[in-house]
C-alpha cells in the first residue's frame, strides 16, 4: 500500500471514529435535554464529516492536503470557544479525540502546536473556574495523552524515516544505492525538461579494481571504496547526488550543469583521485564516462547507457581518464 494510501484510509478512520463519539455525546445531550451541548456536538460532528469528505476528495494529495489544518482549527477553537461561553468545564473530556486527531492527521509540530493552543487557554479557564486539584487531574490527564500520543509518532516517524535510509543507502560507502538512482535521475530528467535547465550524469569505474582486489583484498577494496566515497562528497556541489553501482563503480548525477561544467568537475574528480595517497593500496585511478542530456534523452536508461559506454571508452584509452560521449575525449 503507497502512503498515500494508508494515510487516506487513517484519516478516514480517524475523522470517523471521531464523528462517531462526538455523534453519541450529541444523541445523549439532546436526551437529557443540554440543547447547548447538542447543537455544539452537531456543528463538531459536522465538521469531521466534512474532514472525511475532504479526505476523499483529496485522496491523491493526502501527504500535503492543507485543508486538515482548517478543519481541525475549527474543531479545537469550536470547543474551546464553546468552553469560554456556555462557562461549561464538563466537556474538557471532549478534547481527547480532538487531541488524538490533531496528532493523527498533521505533521507532528503542526499537530503539537494546536493541541497546546487548545489546552493552555482551557487550563487556565478550568484553574479559574474548579478547585485546583479537580484542574489540575483534568489537564495532567490531557497532557499525558498528548505527550504519549506525540512520543509515540515521533518514535514511527523517526524508524519510518530510518528504514527508508536503509532501504536507499549503500551499507558499505554510506552513498545512495543503484536502487535510489533511477528513481532520482527520472525525476531530474522530468525538472530538466519542464524547467529547461541542464542536466549532466557521470560514470566512474575504480581503473584495476579486480587485480587490486586480487593483491589487497576484498575487506581493503571495500576501505578504499569507502575513502573515495568520502572523497567524491568533498569534491561535488551541494544537489549533486552520489550513488554506488557496485564494488568498483560510482554514479554522479550533476543538476544544472552543461557539458562545459561537466567537463569541469569531471577533470577535477579524476586529478584528485590519482593526486591522493589511499590507505593500504597506496595510488588509485579513476575512468569517467560523463554524458549531458539532449532533447531526445527522456528516459534514465539512455543516459545511463551513455555514460557507461563513455566510461567504457575512457577505458579503454587507458587508465586515469575521462571521456564525453558522445565521443569527444577530455583527457587522456
Ligand atoms: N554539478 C557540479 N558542477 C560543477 C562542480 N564544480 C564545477 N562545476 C561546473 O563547472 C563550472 C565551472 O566551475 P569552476 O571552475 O569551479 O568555476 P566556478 O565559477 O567557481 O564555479 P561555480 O561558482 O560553482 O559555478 C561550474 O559552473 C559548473 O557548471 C561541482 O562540484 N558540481
Amino acid at each position: 500500500m503507497t502512503e498515500t494510501r494508508l494515510r487516506t484510509w487513517t484519516h478516514g478512520v480517524g475523522y470517523g471514529l471521531a464523528t462517531l463519539f462526538i455523534f453519541t455525546l450529541a444523541l445523549q445531550n439532546l436526551r437529557y435535554g443540554f440543547y447547548e451541548l447538542f447543537y455544539l456536538a452537531a456543528g463538531m460532528a459536522t465538521l469531521t464529516l466534512a474532514g472525511i469528505a475532504y479526505t476523499i476528495l483529496s485522496r491523491r494529495h493526502q501527504l500535503s492536503a492543507p485543508g486538515h489544518l482548517v478543519i481541525l482549527s475549527g474543531l479545537n477553537s469550536g470547543l474551546l470557544a464553546a468552553m469560554l461561553t456556555m462557562s461549561s468545564t464538563g466537556i474538557t473530556h471532549w478534547a481527547m479525540p480532538l487531541l488524538i486527531l490533531n496528532l493523527l492527521i498533521l505533521p507532528l509540530r503542526q499537530a503539537l502546536a494546536l493541541s497546546l493552543l487548545l489546552i493552555t487557554p482551557m487550563a487556565v479557564l478550568l484553574f479559574v473556574k474548579q478547585p485546583p486539584a479537580d484542574a489540575l487531574t483534568a489537564i495532567s490527564g490531557l497532557l499525558i495523552v498528548l505527550t504519549v500520543a506525540a512520543l509515540y509518532i515521533w518514535q514511527y516517524d523517526h524508524m519510518a524515516q530510518s528504514a527508508e535510509d536503509l532501504a536507499i543507502t549503500d551499507p558499505v560507502t554510506g552513498a545512495h544505492n543503484a536502487r535510489f538512482l533511477d528513481e532520482t535521475l527520472q525525476k531530474e530528467i522530468s525538472r530538466a525538461i519542464a524547467t529547461g535547465h541542464s542536466l549532466s550524469v557521470i560514470n566512474l569505474a575504480i581503473d584495476y579494481a579486480d587485480e587490486a582486489e586480487d593483491l589487497h583484498g576484498k575487506e581493503n577494496m571495500q576501505a578504499l571504496f569507502y575513502n573515495m566515497t568520502q572523497h567524491l562528497f568533498g569534491v561535488i556541489r551541494a544537489g549533486d547526488t552520489l550513488y554506488t553501482l557496485n564494488d568498483s563503480e560510482f554514479f554522479l548525477i550533476l543538476p544544472f550543469t552543461p557539458e562545459e561544467g561537466v567537463r569541469v568537475i569531471a577533470e577535477r574528480i579524476r586529478r584528485t583521485i590519482a593526486e591522493q595517497h589511499w590507505p593500504v593500496i597506496g595510488k588509485a585511478t579513476v575512468s569517467l564516462g560523463c554524458t549531458t542530456r539532449g532533447h531526445s534523452d527522456t528516459r534514465t536508461d539512455t543516459l545511463r547507457k551513455r555514460a557507461h559506454q563513455a566510461m567504457l571508452e575512457a577505458r579503454k584509452r587507458g587508465a586515469d581518464s575521462a571521456w564525453f560521449s558522445p565521443g569527444e575525449m577530455l583527457r587522456t
